[in-house]
């Protein structure tokens, strides 16, 4: 059986990976864990062990083109005929891929992450259902800020410095407008409980 690919998408910390984590921990006790997966957009984000650091911190990381698209849809592809996947695992810190890959098997239904799914018309194709996690900027900021801070290695004068350059400039660019392909716009994020209500019986409705 072919699974089902469900998109979410949003600015970067509006709450895509609250809200997954969200749906495939609920939906996991109904449908069973072997059943359900996450797949990141951000594992997809080119390697770039082969450029210095100096080159790795100049790169636009919210601009298409710094990820492996054709990598994520050849996946797509993959667990839609019944294949096992090689996942590349991404090191934020060192703004290259790892060395060792996940694998994943194919699964009922795939949440599918990331903040440039629905600007690629190849990928939209394939999803499903697909999502808009509608957070307003200044909130993704400061949870942004945080998490960057925390988790991935960065410096307060980083975080604001590349959200000046790239982030928020590329959001209103690609993302913002990738808004108009979503079948449902989610405002707040990963804790609207109506709205992980609607997609949990839209996902068991799909499966039907
Ligand atoms: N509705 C919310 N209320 C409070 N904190 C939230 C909410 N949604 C997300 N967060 C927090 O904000 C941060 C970024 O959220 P995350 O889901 O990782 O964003 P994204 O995957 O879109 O980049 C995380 O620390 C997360 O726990
Ligand atoms: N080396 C990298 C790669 C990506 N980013 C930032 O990650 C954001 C997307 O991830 P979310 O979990 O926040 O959706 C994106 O906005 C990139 O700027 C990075 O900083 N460094």
């Amino acid at each position: 059986m072919s699974p089902i690919f469900i998109g979410i998408t949003g600015a970067s910390a509006s709450g895509k990976s609250l809200l997954s984590a969200t749906i495939y921990q609920e939906l996991k006790e109904e449908v069973g864990a072997h059943h359900i997966g996450i797949i990141k957009e951000d594992s997809y984000y080119k390697d770039q062990s082969h450029m210095s650091m100096e080159e790795r911190l100049k790169t636009n990381y919210d601009h298409p083109n710094a990820f492996d698209h054709h990598l994520l849809i050849e996946h797509l592809d993959q667990l839609g005929r019944g294949f096992h996947v090689d996942i590349p695992v991404y090191d934020y810190t060192e703004h290259t891929r790892a060395s060792d890959t996940i694998d994943m098997e194919p699964r009922r239904v795939v949440i599918v992450e990331g903040i440039l799914l629905l600007t690629d018309p190849d990928i939209r194709e394939r999803l499903h259902t697909s999502i808009y996690i509608d957070t307003p900027l200044d909130i993704c900021l400061v949870r942004r800020l945080q998490r960057d801070i925390e988790s991935r290695g960065r410096s307060l004068e980083s975080v604001i410095s590349q959200y000046r350059q790239t982030v928020r400039p590329m959001f209103m660019q690609f993302v913002e407008p990738s808004k108009q392909f979503a079948d449902l716009i989610v405002p707040r994020g990963g804790k609207n409980r109506v709205a992980i209500e609607m997609i949990k019986a839209r996902i068991k409705q799909l499966l039907e």
